[in-house]
């Protein structure tokens, strides 16, 4: 996200429009807690993971009469458009303030989970899949030294990319997500024996925190209880969203930032930026209602395959 303010900033700082950093999201708005953002007060920013703007979620958004009055201020403060960077909650109320009150908003995905509809990645996913495959690599170690199974639990309340996409990376003999339509308890016990008897002696589960099977602790337990299994559980948790973002995401930033700006100068009033087929495109925010993108299932097929 450091990526794409930086590019917005330096971008409008070429064209000569002034830009302030708003704290917090849309809170930032509500409390009128923004700054100026200059080319210089946004160096060494680019290899920071997180946001110098952090965020927050914003209840009070939800209400007409709180974004009326974000409006206003904008106005007051001389401020034309907006640069929003969230997945679909941001560009709700994003579209809701252009609608609305006719302030210019641009979108820049934002969200390590890349279940956007209109682009085919989000900032913060390659990042978060690259850590969780790194750490999966030294667990892989452990796993096979000792002959064991590691259920290893990643980011996912309600979407399996990172969790399909990891298990494709790291090798792991199955994985575990909530949009699967295949892959549920049996299926995982089916998959280890089969693995087992080609004389497998260590595996690695990858399961998505939002799997319906309840995440990895609830697997464990289940797995202990019925067939006394030396499991182990790691949950990477949080260690995903943060850190040195990976050269993709911060190119993907620095290119989103710009446009978004380059568009809003150049008059567009409300779209957010997305990629497609490596392609630079750009949505309406109402296609955020669209359905969203389900991690593919060739991919968590292949994930079977190569485990033999
Ligand atoms: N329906 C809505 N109407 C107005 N504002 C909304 C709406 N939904 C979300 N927002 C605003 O957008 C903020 C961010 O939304 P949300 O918490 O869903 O995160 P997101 O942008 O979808 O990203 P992620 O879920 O990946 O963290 C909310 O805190 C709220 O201020
Ligand atoms: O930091 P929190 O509120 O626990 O959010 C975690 C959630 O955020 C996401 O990382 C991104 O929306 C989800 O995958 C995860 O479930």
């Amino acid at each position: 996200m450091n990526a794409a303010i930086r590019a917005a900033v330096r971008t409008a700082d070429s064209l000569n429009i002034s830009v302030y950093g708003v704290w917090r999201g849309f809170q930032g708005l509500v409390e009128q807690d923004w700054r100026p953002l200059t080319s210089r007060n946004c160096a060494n920013i680019l290899q920071r993971g997180g946001t110098i703007l952090n965020t927050a979620r914003c209840e009070a958004w939800h209400l007409p009469a709180v974004r009326a009055k974000a409006a206003q201020d904008l106005r007051d403060a001389g401020v034309d458009a907006l640069v929003v960077i969230g997945g679909d909650g941001s560009f709700t109320g994003a579209e809701l303030l252009n609608r609305e009150h006719g302030i210019s908003c641009a979108g820049i995905p934002g969200t390590i989970d890349n279940d956007l509809p209109g682009t085919d990645r989000t900032l913060g996913f390659d990042t978060a899949l690259n850590t969780a495959v790194q750490a999966i690599d030294r667990i892989r170690d452990t796993a096979s030294a000792h002959e064991r199974i590691f259920l290893v639990e990643v980011m996912g309340r309600s979407s399996g990319m990172i969790a399909v996409n990891t298990a494709i990376a790291c090798g792991a003999e199955a994985v575990l997500y909530p949009e699967s339509e295949a892959q549920g308890y049996d299926a995982l016990v089916t998959q280890l024996k089969a693995g087992w008897q080609r004389g497998k002696r260590s595996s690695i589960v990858v399961v998505a925190e939002g799997d319906s099977t309840g995440g990895a602790y609830k697997i464990s337990e289940r797995l202990q209880s019925e067939y006394n299994l030396d499991l182990r559980v790691v949950v990477l948790g949080h260690i995903q969203r943060g850190g040195s973002p990976t050269a993709l995401d911060r190119i993907w930033g620095s290119m989103w930032g710009a446009e978004a700006v380059k568009r809003l100068a150049a008059g567009e009033t409300s779209f957010y930026l997305g990629s497609q087929h490596g392609e630079l495109v750009t949505n309406p925010f109402s296609r955020i209602r669209d359905p969203k993108p389900n991690p593919p299932k060739e991919l968590a097929a292949l994930a079977g395959i190569l485990a033999r």
